[in-house]
């Protein structure tokens, strides 16, 4: 990977089977041609692939982002990053521990969601490459998310960590996508705007 991991992370788009209503592996190349910057693959929720159909589809998505160049990241499921060769992993506050994930995996990227400031102060920030910062808005996708902490989450974020690579999450669409970056996100993390998408392209492209 060429180009900074903030400039990677401008259009992030997060998805798995369940989000979708067409052909996963179609859909990541649609968005792909149309200029998403990174894939993060969330298996994950009511529907979800799980055992070896998740993994042959973690292949076949990895397969478009290394055709496109883009970031490959896996949520949560440690095991998959080796056998689907990620780039990376995304942790949340109740997934493997962060100082475990830098343990096993040195080099990867490692993204970890925060939602307030109690979660900074008990997180060893220092060991991940970039924050998810949400839920920003409201949101149906992710059943059990916190409550929306609105755009002053990333302005505190930025202005306590100047440089980190920084993504907002959570009910961000076409038409809200830019106040989050003006509050100091380097890029969006999306599901529904480009899972419901009557036009990824398009969308992709507003975004
Ligand atoms: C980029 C990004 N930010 C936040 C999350 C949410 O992670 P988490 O809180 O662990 O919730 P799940 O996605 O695992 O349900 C994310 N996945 N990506
Ligand atoms: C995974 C996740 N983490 C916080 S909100 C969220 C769901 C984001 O989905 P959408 O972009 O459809 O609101
Ligand atoms: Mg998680």
């Amino acid at each position: 990977m060429e180009q900074t991991l903030e400039k990677a992370l401008r259009i992030y788009f997060i998805m798995g089977s369940q989000n979708c209503k067409q052909d996963p592996v179609s859909l990541l190349k649609e968005a792909a041609k149309a200029g998403i910057t990174a894939f993060q693959f969330r298996e994950k929720g009511k529907g979800a692939l799980t055992g070896s159909p998740k993994l042959e589809l973690g292949k076949k998505l990895r397969e478009v982002c290394w055709e496109h160049q883009l970031l490959f990241i896996v949520n949560d499921d440690v095991e998959l990053v080796d056998k689907l060769e990620a780039d990376g992993l995304h942790v949340g506050q109740d997934d493997r521990s962060v100082q475990e994930v830098r343990d096993e995996f040195p080099e990867k990227i490692i993204g970890l969601s925060v939602s307030n400031s109690h979660e900074v102060d008990e997180s060893p920030i220092e060991l991940v490459d970039y924050l998810g910062a949400g839920p920003i808005f409201g949101t149906t996708t992710k059943p059990d998310a916190k409550k929306p902490v609105g755009i002053e989450w990333i302005q505190d974020l930025r202005e306590q960590f100047p440089t980190i690579p920084l993504v907002g999450i959570g009910g961000i669409h076409v038409d809200n996508a830019a106040s989050v970056m003006e509050a100091g996100a380097n890029g969006v993390a999306v599901i529904s705007a480009i899972t419901d998408s009557v036009n990824v392209t398009h969308t992709v492209r507003q975004l």
